[in-house]
């Protein structure tokens, strides 16, 4: 979700452009979004400072018209699954003490043991991940390849930073130094990198194949589902460097193994099968709500959690975390 500043950004370079005093400078604009979702990241900010960069606080907001979409079309075949994420999401659904709120029996993978309830949690995510390890033609395909990165820092012709140390980092955004494929894995865009062909921040593919120079991969989701493409090694540079004193450009190939993900990096995703893994309850706004709305059904949606006092009377609860006054600005 962009933050309320750049909006206001375009807005006065429209009034600008258009030499109006209309907002946009009289340009429809049209947004999409659910303020029940994670908000933008500030990094280390205070619950104040997140909620200041969202756009239900921007000047704008009051002068915007809202339309509301009614149904939830992604779980539109589990009403019931539907009606408890508005739940969540609205901050409606009963809570007991620090805002844990009960899971439905259906989605719980109870906490046994780490091996046990983890194995559980990967069964019900990839069915046929068992099945499949007793193939040897399965496994014979899947021989692994490592790809490396060439890293260096940018404009620093004293060599203070040895790229032993560069290979070490793993900025936000950026794929690893060490990148280990075996065909038909699943990877993830870390960034964007062409949104007209579908390759944009948090697209999956499943890994076809790969050459020295380039990755054969296949969409999994969204409206290019199917779509083959080729992924080039290209340099890349952390959109937020900070946290460091010098430029870092890693020479790699854009994407992450993705067998699992963040709940904000899954922000946007349509997921048949989820797993939420809570090895601690969520900690920021929406998060919840995110993570379960991700999946199509209560049946395909299982959630793990193994915080201590999660469990109470046989019960499976877990933290959700809503801030209120984003979602009452939102009329
Ligand atoms: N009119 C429709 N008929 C059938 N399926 C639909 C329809 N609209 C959306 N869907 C399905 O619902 C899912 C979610 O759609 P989409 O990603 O556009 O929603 P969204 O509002 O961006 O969701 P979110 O913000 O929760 O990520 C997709 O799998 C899509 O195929």
């Amino acid at each position: 979700m962009a933050t309320r500043f750049s909006i206001e950004t375009v807005d006065r370079s429209l009034r600008d452009i258009m030499d109006s005093t209309e907002i946009f400078g009289g340009k429809v604009i049209v947004f999409g979004g659910d303020f029940r979702q994670v908000l933008p990241v500030v990094p280390h900010g205070t619950r104040a400072e997140t909620v200041n960069v969202s756009f239900a606080k921007s000047y704008l907001w009051s002068k915007i018209e809202k339309l509301k979409l009614t149904r939830n079309m992604r779980a539109r075949l589990d009403d019931g699954f539907s009606e408890f994420l508005l739940r969540v999401g609205n901050d409606v659904e009963p809570t007991i003490s620090n805002d844990l709120i009960l899971l439905p029996k259906e989605m719980v993978i109870k906490y046994e043991n780490d091996e046990i309830s983890d194995r559980k949690l990967t069964d019900s995510i990839f069915p046929f991940l068992t099945e499949n390890a007793r193939s040897k033609k399965y496994m014979m395909e899947r021989e692994s390849r490592i790809f490396y990165s060439f890293d260096k820092a940018e404009d620093e012709n004293n060599n203070c930073y040895e790229e032993e140390f560069l290979n070490t980092l793993s900025p936000n955004g950026l794929p690893h130094h060490k990148l280990e494929l075996k065909v038909n894995c699943p990877i993830m865009l870390p960034g964007n990198l062409n949104p007209s062909i579908g390759l944009c921040n948090g697209t999956r593919m499943v890994c076809k194949g790969f050459d020295k120079n380039v990755i054969y991969a296949e969409i999994t989701t969204g409206q290019h589902t199917g779509e083959k493409v080729l992924l080039p090694r290209i340099p890349l540079k952390p959109t937020e460097d900070k946290d460091y004193p010098f430029k870092f450009i890693r020479k790699q190939f854009p994407i992450r193994l993705c067998f699992a993900m963040t709940v904000n990096k899954a922000q946007g995703q349509t997921i048949p099968h989820v797993g939420v893994y809570l090895p601690n309850h969520v900690f920021s706004h929406g998060q919840l709500y995110v993570a379960l709305s991700r999946g199509i059904s209560m049946a395909t949606t299982k959630v793990l959690v193994k915080t201590e006092n999660s469990i109470k009377e046989n019960e499976t609860y877990t933290k959700n975390v809503v801030y209120k006054e984003v979602l009452l600005s939102e009329t």
